[in-house]
């Protein structure tokens, strides 16, 4: 049974508190996906503490435990994007037949696209409810039949790191080529700088990045502290009177595409400065944005930013934010029925979306629903500084990436009662 909290704020709005994070969902789940394929050569050092991490790895425990590739495995990622993503490639060639499965939600996200790669390259997976979605069914045969393969770079970019990272395993290698524009190409970079860190070199030629069959080498893959969980208390610096968070061990070059949220909130008066511990954010200045904001490269902070804008009052606009309707929910339709209860319109145009807080007003009470989408309780608690009560309908969502949200806002100042 799902539970709500009421988060509130008192006092004045001073905000001074450390943070430690924890580490990154995405490299976690692809140092867990390397490490395996490595067949134990490489050891993995903090592992975030993420739902969907605990997930894959309970996951690939137990299935390297099984030596019976007889057996039929049925394996459900639940909410776990990446997860359902990375596995889908990584049990092609794994020695076993598999039913893969996930949450209702994830029987909505699609995965035509990586599994006709993978059947181009010689898997057996079939639909075992509607074509195009999970759940599916992996058979145990794998013979490669192609080195080459094509894949539009549009819908998610995890098609294409599931891919790259089985590609030293096939014996034929890997030629992938993208076909289109890329949507959050960070991600795809910060699979090839692992591989990399791995022992894997590739060739990256045009649209097409070349893999060979190779062995992988020993190493320590050490995964950073999230940046998309940080996102969240730049937003909080952004809205207090005065604000002073420091976020240790995070790195301001960093493999997570999200460290960009650094520059975004300069014009939102947040300064980061990198300290010997990790950085520090401090409240400062806001000046006024006049250009579109472009988020194709790190759409989890979507969320973060536009609710922090319309808390701000800024009419921005923005593009680049087609995928996250196909994400833990329709993000683009969240933040509308969500955004209207502060008086705040987010309109479409044409694949522009643009913010209208004419009528934006803080009431006393807000219910904010969350959509089984962390991002969306996350994107949402800030405004506890302006409204009174903020009831957050199950709020425990967060833990599908960061567990320790209300732990670590009740140590910077918020109260959060589950009621
Ligand atoms: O590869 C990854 O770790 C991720 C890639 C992104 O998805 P898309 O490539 O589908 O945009 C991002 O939204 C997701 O949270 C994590
Ligand atoms: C989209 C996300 O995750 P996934 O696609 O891995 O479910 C996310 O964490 O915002």
């Amino acid at each position: 049974m799902s539970k709500n909290a009421i988060v509130s704020f008192k006092g004045n709005k001073d905000i001074n508190a450390e943070i430690a994070l924890t580490g990154s969902k995405s490299e976690s789940n692809r140092a867990l996906i390397i490490s395996a394929l490595s067949g134990g050569l490489i050891s993995v050092g903090n592992l975030s503490d993420a739902v969907d991490t605990v997930t894959l790895n309970n996951i690939l425990k137990a299935i390297r435990e099984e030596n019976d590739p007889d057996t039929f495995f049925s394996v459900d990622v639940g909410h776990a994007g990446t997860a359902m993503r990375f596995l889908t490639a990584y049990l092609t060639i794994t020695k076993g037949m598999f039913h893969l499965t996930g949450s209702g939600r994830m029987k909505e996200r699609p995965i035509k696209l990586l599994v006709e790669a993978l059947r181009e390259l010689g898997a057996e997976i079939r639909y075992a409810g509607q074509e195009g979605f999970p759940p599916i069914d992996i058979s145990k045969h794998f013979a490669q039949s192609s080195r080459k393969v094509k894949i539009a770079g549009n819908i998610s970019s995890q098609y294409l790191s599931a891919l790259l990272m089985v590609a030293p395993s096939l014996p034929l290698g890997l030629s992938l080529e993208i076909e289109g524009e890329l949507t959050s190409r960070p991600y795809l970079e910060m699979t090839l700088s692992m591989l990399e860190e791995a022992g894997i070199s590739y060739k990256w030629e045009g649209q097409t990045i070349h893999i060979d069959h190779q062995p992988f080498e020993s190493c320590n893959l050490i995964v950073e502290p999230d940046w998309s969980a940080a996102s969240y208390w730049y937003s909080i610096v952004a809205l207090a009177d005065h604000g002073s968070i420091s976020l240790p061990h995070l790195k301001e070059r960093s493999l997570q595409g999200d460290s960009r949220i650094r520059d975004i909130m300069v014009p939102f008066g947040v300064r980061t400065s990198q300290t010997a511990n990790g950085i520090a954010l401090k409240s400062g200045t806001s000046v006024a944005i006049h250009e579109v904001l472009n988020l194709k490269d790190c759409p989890d902070l979507a969320q973060t930013i536009i609710v922090c804008a319309a808390a701000k009052g800024l009419n921005l606009s923005f593009t680049g934010l087609e995928t996250l309707k196909i994400k833990e929910t329709n993000r683009v339709l969240a933040l509308q029925q969500e955004l209207a209860k502060i008086g705040v319109v987010l309109t479409e145009d044409n694949e522009v979306y643009t913010l209208n807080c004419k009528q934006l007003s803080f009431p006393e009470k807000v219910t904010f629903a969350t959509y089984d989408d962390h991002r969306m309780a996350m994107a949402f608690a800030p405004l506890s500084l302006f409204i009174k009560e903020v009831e957050m309908e199950d709020y425990q969502v967060v833990e599908k990436s960061y567990p320790d949200f209300w732990k670590d806002l009740e140590k910077a100042g918020f109260t959060v009662k589950e009621i």
